[in-house]
């Protein structure tokens, strides 16, 4: 493990004093990037450190759309950190629609409300690929806080091998599942049948919903 230097004109930090309390917001550029950590308590330089690595999700995150469940995992993911007393949730841009970007994301919704099509086929049907994230910014932010190793706020198993292949170590994936509604759920069930996220089984509602 060691310390990455960011170069000074690539990161700024400050206090982020929020609903929920005051964080120290960092501010940095990776791989041509804008990304934010949010670090809570006294989580640098410390072991086993709770970790959300959140893909940016301008329709969840910021627009409470509830075809997805993304702004509740950040809410939730807040709410988890402030708890603890201590913890990081980094906010990864680029990372629109599992890195295709925002524009062909919602081309994807198009797909999957006139056709049928879940998360994964809508995406492939548009010769897209269905998930490029690069969490290389996460890890090397990480290490900017020294943070030694992680338990991973994600139902994502590919995020735990990613950040692990990136020189971070996790010690333990900790579940981040959210309430199935009647827009998600086709979203929620593609991700545990086609995507191998780790949730659980979830009822599926009739069409008159
Ligand atoms: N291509 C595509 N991306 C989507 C769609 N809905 C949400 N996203 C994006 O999916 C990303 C989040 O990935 P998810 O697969 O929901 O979850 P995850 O981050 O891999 O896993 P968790 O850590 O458990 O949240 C965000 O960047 C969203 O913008 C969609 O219908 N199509």
């Amino acid at each position: 493990m060691y310390t990455e230097a960011f170069s000074d004109t690539d990161v700024a930090e400050s206090d982020l004093v929020t609903r929920r309390g005051t964080f120290r917001a960092i501010a940095f550029w990776a791989d041509g990037h804008e990304h934010m950590a949010l670090v809570y308590g006294s989580a640098r330089g410390r072991e086993e450190v709770l970790v959300r690595m959140h893909s940016e999700c301008l329709t969840g995150d910021i627009l409470g759309a509830m075809r997805c469940e993304c702004g509740e995992q950040l809410n939730s993911a807040l709410d988890a950190i402030v708890r603890e007393g201590s913890g990081v949730l980094v906010y990864l841009r680029g990372h629109e629609g599992r890195g295709i970007g925002l524009v062909a994301k919602v081309r994807t919704h198009v797909l999957q409300d006139e056709l049928g099509l879940d998360t994964v086929d809508s995406a492939t049907e548009l010769g897209l690929p269905v998930d490029t994230r690069d969490y290389a910014p996460a890890a090397k932010v990480l290490r900017h806080l020294r943070v030694r190793s992680v338990r991973l706020l994600s139902n994502n198993p590919d995020k735990f091998e990613a950040l692990e292949a990136h020189g971070i170590p996790v010690v333990a994936r900790v579940p981040l599942v959210m309430p199935a509604n009647p827009h998600n759920i086709g979203y929620l069930t593609a991700k545990r049948d086609r995507l191998g996220h780790d949730l659980p089984q979830v009822e599926v509602f009739s069409d008159s919903h």
